[in-house]
């Protein structure tokens, strides 16, 4: 195919001696980071000290939550940066069961194990039980006060149908938190459109934020009002600086933030928001999905190999492959200078970053595999 996104790469710092296929862990770093980083601790801390508090620095969690918001089919006003995923998963869920009268969180059964500790403990703490379900056979009623998915699973790659399942959840007056770690910069998402009720995801994969870069957490308008996250700091306050004695939360999505926001690593994210200016997802889902097959196709039918990723447009952009020496394989890949991961206890992962990755990089990591085997 012609890769309408050749020229995103030139705006990403990679060795070419390096075939890097784990962005869907560690996405790969943005040239503008270096150079914005350099100018906030530089100028902004250094220059304008406090003072940077207020020419920008305190409203950042929400600006750049709008940046994720237009990945995502979100309005502006309802997505906020801050925390990691498992801050942001806790809020979610407790905030979603709080004041309900149903009895059970459900959570998808293979679930990144994350989810699952946070939801075990949300449900402990507000009194509910936990029930892990398979996400084609979910068994939701009117028990159900929340079910968490993933949209793309962490270790097979398969994506979920985020429309069906959440109407599948509404129509028993459940919610749906959807997991987006693997799924935003992957695909176009419509969270309003679909009516979804809150959905968080990292920031430090396809977004290329870098290591620890901060979480988001998406609130809708209509939902936020009624919604009372767990952690009630001081930053989501609706007058943080008159440092009242009685917590009121902002009225709106200011109300999902904790504590003071990770300045360097935010701004480092926003920098990296950047390289989507002018990007459509609908190239970046095609490119994704042509590389994705190419790889497939090329590794298919190698000895002792089983791909686990769906064939079909089902999936996300990594490629998982079973195989009984996976962590073996997959040091020595990296030995060699493909990156991939390895997820115990016999799969390999390979992502691919459409942003940055090639079909050129698809053959050559197919070719290294080959020879291993
Ligand atoms: C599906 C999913 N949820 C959550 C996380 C991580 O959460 P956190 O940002 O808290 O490390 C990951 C990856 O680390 C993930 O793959
Ligand atoms: N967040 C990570 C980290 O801090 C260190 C190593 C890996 C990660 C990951 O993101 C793992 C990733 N979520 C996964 O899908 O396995």
């Amino acid at each position: 195919m012609t890769d309408p996104l050749a020229h995103v790469r030139e705006l990403f710092d990679l060795a070419d001696d390096v075939v890097y296929l784990d962005g869907n862990s560690l996405g790969a770093p943005p040239r503008a980071v270096a150079e914005r980083l350099d100018d906030v601790v530089r100028r902004q801390w250094g220059r304008r000290l406090i003072r940077s508090w207020s020419e920008g620095w305190w409203e950042a969690p929400q600006r750049v939550g709008d940046r994720i918001g237009r990945l995502v089919g979100a309005a502006p006003g309802q997505v906020v940066v801050g925390d990691s995923t498992s801050v942001n998963l806790f809020k979610a869920l407790v905030g979603a069961v709080r004041g309900t009268d149903r009895s059970e969180i459900v959570v998808d059964a293979g679930t990144f194990p994350t989810d699952g500790y946070i939801a075990g403990s949300a449900a402990e703490l507000t009194g509910l039980s936990l029930r892990p379900a398979d996400p084609d056979d979910l068994r939701l009623d009117e028990r159900t006060a929340v079910v968490l998915l993933n949209h793309v699973d962490y270790r097979t790659g398969r994506l979920l149908d985020m429309a069906g399942l959440t109407e599948r959840a509404h129509e028993v007056g459940a919610k749906v938190v959807w997991d987006l770690c693997h799924s935003v910069g992957v695909l176009p998402i419509e969270l309003d459109a679909l009516g979804v009720d809150l959905a968080v995801g990292c920031t430090y994969k396809f977004l290329n934020g870098g290591p620890g870069s901060p979480a988001f957490l998406y609130v809708p308008s209509a939902a936020q009002p009624g919604f009372r996250q767990p952690l009630t700091g001081w930053t989501g306050h609706r007058e943080p600086f008159a440092m009242a004695a009685e917590y009121t939360p902002d009225a709106g999505i200011g109300r999902a933030r904790a504590g003071t926001p990770d300045i360097l690593s935010m701004l480092a994210l926003d920098a990296a928001l950047d390289v989507w200016d002018g990007v459509e997802l609908a190239d970046v889902r095609a490119k994704g999905l042509a590389l994705t097959a190419r790889f497939m196709e090329l590794v298919r039918d190698l000895p002792g190999i089983e791909v686990i990723t769906p064939a079909d447009g089902r999936r996300g952009h990594q490629v998982s492959l079973r195989h009984p020496e996976a962590a073996r394989l997959m040091a020595e890949l990296i030995a060699g200078g493909v990156i991939g991961d390895h997820r115990p206890p016999d799969v390999l992962r390979f992502g691919f970053a459409p942003l940055y990755n090639t079909f050129d990089e698809a053959e050559r990591a197919a070719k290294a595999l080959e020879e291993l085997l």
